[in-house]
């Protein structure tokens, strides 16, 4: 079977970008993959969302023209491959597109679909804000305290996907590569015999380009901090030295406009912790940004605990992964949380929800697309349409505030009315 031939829609243009600026006009084309699973459903439903919110903060001044493009199980059966060569094309070329969750099978077949996509368009940053609406359920005490903005490193770390299979011949090759050259790391390994390899790979410029994106963020919307998120106690070289290049870099090109707590250290260790304390209160007094750290392990913790303290977030694929979803919850689960890959110099970005493909929910026009309709949200403030972003946040607050929600939010809020997937969706277009 060949390759898919994408057809551009008429009246369509692409976006395109000069001098690291987007120029969107009035009528882009924006290729979107409808997804796996619960991904059928919940497009259906985000399409019409987003096409209203434009219609209406535009006047039909501006429209999405959208190009079905393909991936996953949809590909697969139509096409004969799981991410056909024309699909990472048209986000090459067309900029910025939105996609659906695409299903990935554990402990063997394809590697991740999502990964490779990430990985293909070089979207280095993985943008996951948490913030809450107003009634949503949660199971902490303040979740209004919970605003934080997640920028997960997106294409090194363990999702490199260097992995040796217990049994296969390169992971006999590799030990073999270990013991001669590095015998006294062999020799920590348990049994050998028996173990599958992985390689985490954690790079200077991989980490500094995520951190940068991070600080520049949030001096940019007024933040108070970025927490550096690590493991950096256990794996030193890795996320030990993620945290200590982030430092060097705020440090190197912040300087003005940052103060770490590595600044707050040495200050503390020359002149004693009182100098080091009204240091750190006179750069807050000058509005800047304070860049610290924080191990993983406690981090997930005191996220529940003391919310408030933590504001914008930069850290590795994989505590991203498990941070997002932890993060969610306090703000009512996976269901409304959005998500973007971006390239912040070439313009590439798509746009995705945090959650999977949800298989038991399938077709059963049940699950809540807010995840979806919030990314998309993120896409048009993206390209600039703020006007349209916030019609859809505007909506959101209303149906969420009659309390017409799907099944995740109903089972848990007193005095709701469960509505269907795609009602939801008509909730929302009729609330703008
Ligand atoms: N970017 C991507 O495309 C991603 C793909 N995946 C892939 O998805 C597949 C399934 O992964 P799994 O671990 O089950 O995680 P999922 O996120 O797909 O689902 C886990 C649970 O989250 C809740 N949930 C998910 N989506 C929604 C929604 N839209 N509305 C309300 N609740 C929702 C449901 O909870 P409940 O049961 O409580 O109702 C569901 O059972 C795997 O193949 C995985 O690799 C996973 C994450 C991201
Ligand atoms: O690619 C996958 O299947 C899972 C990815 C994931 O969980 C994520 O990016 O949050
Ligand atoms: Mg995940």
């Amino acid at each position: 079977m060949a390759d898919p031939v994408l057809t551009p829609p008429a009246g369509g243009a692409k976006i395109s970008i000069q001098d690291g600026k987007l120029t969107v006009p009035n009528n882009p084309i924006i290729p979107f993959i409808e997804g796996d699973g619960t991904g059928r459903d919940i497009w259906r439903s985000s399409v019409r969302v987003l096409d209203a919110a434009v219609a209406k903060a535009y006047g039909g001044q501006r429209k999405i023209h959208w190009m079905e493009i393909y991936a996953g199980e949809k590909a697969n059966n139509q096409f004969g491959t799981w991410l056909p060569e024309s699909t990472v094309q048209a986000c090459r070329d067309y900029l910025v597109s939105i996609k659906g969750p695409l299903t990935t099978p554990v402990g063997g077949g394809i590697r991740s679909l999502n990964v490779a996509l990430r990985q293909m368009l070089d979207l280095y940053v993985c943008l996951r804000p948490v913030r809450w609406f107003k009634g949503v359920p949660s199971p902490v005490k303040r979740p209004d305290q919970v605003d934080m903005v997640i920028f997960r490193e997106n294409c090194e770390d363990i999702y490199a996907g260097i992995e040796f299979e217990q049994g296969a011949d390169n992971n006999a090759k590799f030990l073999a590569l270990l013991k001669e050259h590095f015998p006294k790391e062999f020799g920590k390994i348990r049994f050998p015999e028996t173990s599958g390899i992985g390689i985490k790979p954690v790079s200077r410029e991989g980490s500094e380009r995520l951190i940068k994106a991070a600080i520049e963020y949030a001096i940019a919307n007024g933040r108070k901090s970025v927490t550096l998120v690590h493991k950096g106690n256990i794996m030193k070289f890795t996320e030990g030295a993620f945290r200590n290049w982030g430092y060097a870099l705020a440090e190197r090109e912040f300087a003005d406009k940052v103060y770490t707590w590595d600044q707050w250290e040495r200050t503390k260790a020359a002149s004693g912790e009182k100098a080091a304390n009204d240091e750190q209160a006179a750069a807050v007094a000058a509005g800047k940004v304070i860049v610290k750290d924080a191990i993983a392990d406690i981090t997930l913790q005191q996220v529940l605990t003391r919310p408030n303290e933590f504001d914008v977030i930069a850290t590795l694929n994989l505590n991203g992964d498990y941070l997002s979803d932890a993060l969610a919850a306090q703000v009512g689960g996976i269901g409304i949380a959005p998500g973007g890959n971006i390239n912040y110099v070439t313009g590439h970005a798509v746009f995705e929800a945090t959650h999977g493909t949800a298989p038991k929910y399938a077709d059963l026009d049940k699950v809540n697309p807010g995840s979806v309709i919030l990314s998309g949200e993120m896409m048009l403030r993206y390209m600039g349409w703020t006007e349209a972003a916030d019609a859809i946040i505007a909506a959101m607050d209303k149906a969420i505030g009659d309390k017409t929600v799907t099944y995740d939010f109903a089972r848990l809020m007193d005095g709701a009315t469960e509505v269907k997937c795609s009602e939801f969706g008509d909730l929302l277009i009729k609330a703008m």
